[in-house]
């Protein structure tokens, strides 16, 4: 039985232009995609960049705005449900990112950045809060010691620890993990998978698993759906998909499985070249007319993460 359900989720952007600034056309960033999800499974979510999955999950978390499309919890209609503490949906569901301590506060210590999503969910005395933190950071296998640190005192792979800390503090359902690895070494990515499946088991968590990594998502994965232009193209179970492709687009990401030992060197002119790619062919989405920039939010999570590495690279 299925605890959620998705169905035909649409989130398409305007996109302006003009004299007038007119709505011109839209970004069909999600485009029809339905999915179910049943408690203790992992489905991966996998595409190249710009695919729509990192919009599909923070669509479903309410994050981005749904177009149209409807999304059930527990047989309870939650669409464009406000986040509030009142709603068990945005306990239930949590979310992690490729850098996790992006969406932690850097001037905040660990215990305070642990203690945020317990205040907001769940109501503990003071004595019982920290009780917890020190549980969580155990669950993570840190010490007491991480409670002074700040973020930025930790490992890649520590951070994403802490991430994961951060999003099981209220005992959730599902976490979805928008790219969680594919900013640490292959060594280090295989600890946090590792450990994710191990609170998996301990808990009977769900996992949305979303990355562009096939390598990743066959170690990962019970169900996977792979995801082309903001449709799925194909969906299956994993041995459907690694064995038995149908789509084309499926077996092109297939064959591009990442080597074992990729050379880093390669992949940060890959990552480089992709960025500027995307200024180029995509100028209007960066620029206004005077070519002020418009910021990077509209660039695509990989592409952001990219552009601010080179930029921290540049100073
Ligand atoms: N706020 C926005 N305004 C306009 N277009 C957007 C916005 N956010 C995302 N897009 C566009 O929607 C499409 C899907 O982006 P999304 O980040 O979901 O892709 P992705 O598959 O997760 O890629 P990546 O692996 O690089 O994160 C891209 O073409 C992106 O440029």
């Amino acid at each position: 039985m299925s605890f959620m359900q998705i169905k035909d989720l649409n989130v398409h952007y305007p996109i302006r232009g003009g004299f007038f600034n007119t709505v011109v056309d839209h970004v069909y960033a999600v485009d029809g995609v339905t999915m179910e999800f049943e408690k203790g499974k992992t489905y991966g979510l996998v595409g190249e960049s710009g695919s729509g999955k990192s919009t599909t999950g923070k669509a479903i978390i309410g994050l981005e705005k749904i177009t149209s499309g409807t999304i059930t919890y527990e047989g309870k209609d939650v669409t464009n449900q406000r986040r509030n503490r009142n709603n068990s949906f945005n306990k239930d569901i949590q979310m992690i990112f490729q850098d996790s301590t992006s969406a932690m506060n850097p001037r905040k210590r660990i215990q305070e950045v642990l203690a945020e999503p317990i205040r907001n969910f769940m109501n503990l005395s003071p004595h019982e809060e920290k009780r917890r933190i020190i549980e969580l950071l155990e669950i993570v296998g840190m010490s007491e010691e991480a409670l002074l640190k700040y973020p930025h005192e930790f490992s890649g792979g520590q951070k994403q620890r802490l991430g994961i800390a951060r999003a099981v503090a209220c005992n959730p359902k599902m976490i979805i993990a928008d790219e969680p690895v594919s900013a640490l070494d292959l060594s280090v990515q295989a600890q946090v998978l590792n450990f994710m499946k191990d609170i998996q088991t301990e808990f009977g968590l769900s996992y949305l698993f979303i990355s562009h990594d096939l390598g990743v998502v066959r170690h990962m994965c019970d169900h996977i759906s792979i995801m082309y232009k903001g449709r799925f193209v194909e969906t299956g179970t994993k041995q459907d998909i690694y064995e038995n492709p149908q789509h084309i687009y499926t077996n092109r990401l297939l064959s591009a499985i990442p080597n074992i030992e990729p050379s880093t060197r390669k992949e940060r002119k890959e990552v480089r070249q992709a960025v500027e790619a995307a200024y180029r062919v995509e100028a209007p989405k960066f620029f206004d007319a005077e070519g002020k920039v418009l910021g990077l939010k509209n660039l695509s999570s990989t592409h952001r993460v990219a552009m601010s590495a080179l930029e921290t690279e540049a100073n």
